[in-house]
């Protein structure tokens, strides 16, 4: 299967913090791919690397063969890789609605396309995936009256609306109740099914990340410490050490 990402060497430093030494990784067209590790292991300083939030030291970090390193978030996020955050980001008072119709593609957050108008298709694909979400039903409330796994799912929702090719997703489940876990994950094998969509998901809840990924890489202490398929990640001596050392 060609490689969508393609992370070589990856090396990111905060002041004298080495965040991230040297990561390689990639992730198949179409595929699952976990990241798990300790907190603090790299995990999130790697996403935002991915993204453009902050400038790798060295390394080369290729989606669909071209390098985005040097490239911002908005850019990188307009050829199909987005990602979201472990805290949620929505607003807060805007209904769903409107947090799902200024998310849409090509959109930067200016304070004028909060209340600009939006094509008629524009509604019709934010309902269409308030409904794939099961949010449908609270449309038209502010999202802070949502539950905190009811803005996450919001959340999913408005990463959709920017069609991406790859979604990016820290910790997905976490802080959600079981049952909306269950229907989250059931989503994101739909999306991946359905349209092919490509996720790459940080992820604690290790029940979740061995259903979800069919390829894990762990990391440990801004490195990579393994990689495999869920069976031989969850019998690696060196992660069962590696989480049992973080706590
Ligand atoms: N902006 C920053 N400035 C300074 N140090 C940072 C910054 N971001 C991350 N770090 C450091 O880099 C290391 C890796 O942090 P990171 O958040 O990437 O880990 P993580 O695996 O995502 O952790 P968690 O599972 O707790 O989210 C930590 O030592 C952290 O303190």
């Amino acid at each position: 299967m060609s490689a969508i990402l393609e992370v070589r060497e990856v090396t990111k430093t905060f002041g004298g913090v080495v965040a991230n030494r040297g990561i390689s990784l990639s992730v198949g067209r179409g595929e699952i791919v976990g990241l798990i590790g300790p907190n603090g292991s790299g995990k999130t300083t790697l996403f935002n690397s991915i993204v453009g939030q902050h400038p790798i030291d060295e390394g080369s970090i290729r989606f669909e063969g071209r390098e985005i390193s040097h490239l911002r978030v908005g850019e990188i996020a307009r050829l199909g890789l987005v990602r979201t955050y472990q805290q949620t980001r929505v607003y807060t008072r805007m209904s769903c609605m409107r947090n799902m119709l200024i998310s849409m593609p090509h959109r930067e957050e200016r304070l004028r396309d909060l209340f600009a108008r939006f094509p008629r298709e524009a509604y019709e694909e934010a309902e269409m995936l308030l409904d794939f979400v099961g949010l449908y039903p609270k449309r038209n409330l502010p999202a802070g009256e949502l539950s905190f796994g009811q803005q996450k799912l919001l959340e999913f929702a408005m990463a959709l609306m920017n069609r991406p090719k790859m979604l990016l997703l820290d910790e997905p489940t976490a802080g959600i109740n079981p049952t909306l876990i269950n229907g989250l994950v059931d989503r994101l094998l739909r999306v991946n099914e359905d349209l092919g969509l490509t996720l790459l998901v940080i992820e604690h809840n290790m029940r979740v990340i061995m259903n979800l990924a069919r390829y894990i890489y762990c990391l440990a202490h801004g490195e990579l410490l393994a990689e495999g398929t869920p069976d031989e990640i969850r019998d690696d001596q060196r992660v069962i050490d590696a989480y049992l050392g973080a706590h």
